[in-house]
């Protein structure tokens, strides 16, 4: 039985009784006191705008699972693929299913030569790749008939077969495309992240991907697969709630990654990291956030009240991968960074814990990515979770277009004045 709560409009003296169910309660019921009244809560921060059965968030105790399983589990037994598998369709694959979605997915790994030859090499040559990302996917449904024929299921599926095995060609291309490097096609023998790592380095028929930094990516696309209603994946939701194409609704979502208060924090975080310079200028750093002067980036998260489990997953990886290519110089930075914050009372009274951007960005600079390409590695495996909610929002059948009210505050009705009178 849900619990309930009863609200009272003191100004009517009206009263209504409305059910909690996993600590929601339906905002429609302020409709029985008043159809005129709304609640404003901007950036939603006490709002759950739909119902969700992919991502469960526990942000005070820092849980993460996919479909009921935890993080940990996945990050350790799992691959991505068989992670995207599970986000789409509810259940892991067996090892049937996973072999024909695995054969599904490298189907479609090519993207047609006119993205690259026409789309791609159009762009200024100092172009950010995630800029470049950005308008590839938005582009890329403008190469299939069926892109917005999202009632057909079959279409459907095809849509998002085509966007989890096309984002890591694009990303791969705009990286060879800003060094002016030619582009090495898909080979699809290989797994998606060592296809993925083939298309970015491979020099020459020698080329090798290393097997560590191999699992190692893959373990990362599995952190950063989906994280419930985060910005971008919001963003997936509200222009997909107006039946745009999956292509346009992701180009949204990958346009909200961008920005430096989501996606684009682990671009930021190794930008501060080389500016910090050394862990003797860690505390004087700490003092210019503690004056405002700027954020500690990699810290903090709307929802996580305590340490981002996917941190401390990145965090043990990245020893993995210096391994292989040697220690980034940065970690003691962040290391110190890291000790510093916990124990200032300005960080723990606000319950500011590093997030996944603050030890990723590390990692892929040992990898050899250039900071550009930080966010496009984010958004190659968002885009599996992006899609697991586009296709959960078409299926509910109580999800409207994404309209929300606004709380008015500007001038009451005035006459026009005519410019010589101003
Ligand atoms: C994949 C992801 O998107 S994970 C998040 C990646 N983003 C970052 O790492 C950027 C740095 N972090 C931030 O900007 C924020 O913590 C966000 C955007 C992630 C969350 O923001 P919100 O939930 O809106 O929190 P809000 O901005 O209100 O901050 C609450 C308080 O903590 C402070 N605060 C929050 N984050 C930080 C930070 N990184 N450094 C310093 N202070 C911070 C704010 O100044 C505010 O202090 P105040 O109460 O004295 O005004
Ligand atoms: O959930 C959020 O707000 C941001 C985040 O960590 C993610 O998108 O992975």
């Amino acid at each position: 039985m849900p619990d309930t709560i009863t609200i009272t409009d003191d100004r009517t003296g009206k009263t209504v009784t409305v059910p909690i169910e996993g600590g929601v309660f339906p905002a429609a019921a302020v409709r029985e006191l008043d159809p005129s009244l709304f609640v404003y809560d901007p950036a939603y921060m006490q709002t759950a705008s739909c119902k969700s059965e992919i991502t469960y968030l526990d942000g005070g105790a820092g849980i993460l699972r996919y479909r009921g399983y935890p993080i940990e589990q996945l990050a350790e037994k799992s691959t991505f693929l068989e992670v995207a598998y599970l986000l789409l369709h509810g259940e892991l694959p067996t090892t049937a299913e996973l072999e024909q979605w695995r054969h599904d997915v490298t189907h479609h790994t090519y993207i047609h030569e006119n993205m690259r030859k026409r789309f791609v090499d159009g762009f200024h040559y100092d172009a950010h790749p995630m800029g470049l990302f950005v308008s590839a996917i938005a582009a890329l449904g403008t190469f299939y008939d069926g892109a917005k024929d999202i009632d057909d299921e079959a279409s459907r599926r095809k849509q998002i077969l085509r966007l989890i095995a096309k984002t890591p060609t694009i990303a791969a291309m705009s990286y060879r495309f800003s060094q002016g490097l030619p582009f090495n096609y898909p080979e699809n023998e290989l797994s998606y992240p060592a296809n993925f790592l083939n298309m970015m380095w491979k020099v020459g028929n020698d080329y090798q991907v290393d097997p560590i930094l191999e699992r190692a990516m893959d373990i990362l696309f599995i952190l950063h697969a989906d994280h419930e209603q985060n910005c971008g994946t919001t963003a997936m939701r509200v222009v997909g709630s107006s039946h745009a194409d999956p292509y346009s609704s992701a180009a949204a979502a990958a346009s909200a990654l961008y920005g430096p208060l989501h996606g684009g924090a682990n671009e930021a975080v190794v930008r501060m990291l080389s500016e910090i310079g050394s862990v003797e200028n860690v505390p004087a750093f700490i003092d210019s956030v503690k004056n405002g002067e700027g954020r500690l980036m990699g810290f903090g998260h709307r929802v996580y009240k305590n340490y981002d489990p996917r941190a401390t997953i990145i965090k043990k990886t990245a020893y993995d991968v210096f391994e292989v290519t040697g220690k980034n110089p940065l970690l003691d930075i962040a290391l110190a960074l890291e000790e510093v914050a916990l124990k200032d009372s300005y960080f723990v009274d606000r319950k500011l814990y590093p997030n996944v951007d603050f030890y990723s960005g590390l990692i892929y600079q040992a990898m050899g990515f250039p900071v550009e390409m930080f966010t496009v590695l984010f958004a190659i495996p968002r885009t599996a979770g992006w899609l697991a909610h586009w296709q959960e929002l078409l299926n509910d059948k109580d999800q409207k277009i994404s309209r929300p009210r606004q709380w008015y505050t500007g001038p009451d009705e005035r006459d026009y004045v005519e410019i010589g009178n101003r």
